[in-house]
């Protein structure tokens, strides 16, 4: 009839899932590194200069998420406590996403790439080792932005924060993301019935990751060598 609001298929864009197109348009411009050009290139400046671009990563990040469907639904309490818990495997997924076209290198800007002897260099070979174990693992099975993007939003949902007020605000947010996952695979031709299973499967070995990460930074603020921005320590004594 008249009256059915039939949804409207622009032609050059499939009919997405809402949740996922909100997603695509609120991803943020990558960040680039700003090395400090009065200082001699070493070990330690590499260092400072990707402690710079975390810094940077993790501002952007917190407006990044009141983008998510259903997080600003959340108490400003649970919205601090997910962030805090899930900050750093959000940020691997997005370093692990900008080095799924290397073989070898982490991209950690489009103007900061590493390898692993860079890495080993820098003191980041635990780090190095870690995320490129989960980059393969993503390469492997072909992971596409979409499914990252979803998989980005639920490790933060998912974070499993101690001290949440709204358990039930928590479920239902987890629960839009899941269903939003399941809907766009099973429209996906040819649909693959294990995709969905098979990418929430990784989701542990994104917590170990992100935890081999926090480890590695524990380490190097303990050996002192790097100043670390307070923010980025605040957030790290939430991790440990
Ligand atoms: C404090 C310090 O020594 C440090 C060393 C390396 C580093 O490199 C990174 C830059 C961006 C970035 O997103 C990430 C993770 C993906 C691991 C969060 C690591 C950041 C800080």
């Amino acid at each position: 009839s008249l009256f059915t609001k039939t949804p409207y298929a622009h032609p050059s864009k499939p009919i997405r899932n809402k949740v996922i197109s909100q997603l695509l348009v609120s991803e943020p411009a990558p960040l680039r590194a700003a090395p400090d050009p009065s200082t001699p290139d070493s070990d330690l400046k590499t260092l400072l200069t990707l402690c710079d671009l975390l810094n940077r990563e993790l501002l952007v990040m917190i407006g990044w998420a009141k983008h998510i469907p259903g997080f600003t639904g959340l108490s400003l309490v649970d919205q601090m406590a997910l962030l805090q818990s899930g900050w750093m495997e959000t940020l691997v997924l997005n370093v692990v996403w900008r080095s799924q076209g290397s073989a070898d290198e982490l991209q950690f800007a489009e103007n900061l790439r590493l390898n692993e002897s860079q890495s080993r260099a820098a003191g980041l070979h635990d780090l190095y080792t870690a995320l490129r174990h989960l980059t393969s693992k993503y390469q492997q099975m072909g992971l596409n932005q979409e499914e990252m993007l979803t998989l980005k939003a639920m490790s933060l949902a998912n974070s499993d924060a101690e001290n949440v007020e709204g358990a039930d605000a928590v479920q239902c947010f987890q629960d839009a993301l899941h269903e939003a996952l399941q809907e766009y695979e099973s429209g996906q031709r040819p649909s693959e019935s294990h995709r969905a299973g098979r990418l929430l499967m990784t989701l542990p070995l994104l917590r170990q990751t992100a935890h081999r990460a926090v480890r590695c930074f524990s380490r190097l603020h303990m050996e002192g060598h790097v100043p670390m921005h307070k923010l980025f320590l605040e957030m790290l004594e939430a991790k440990i």
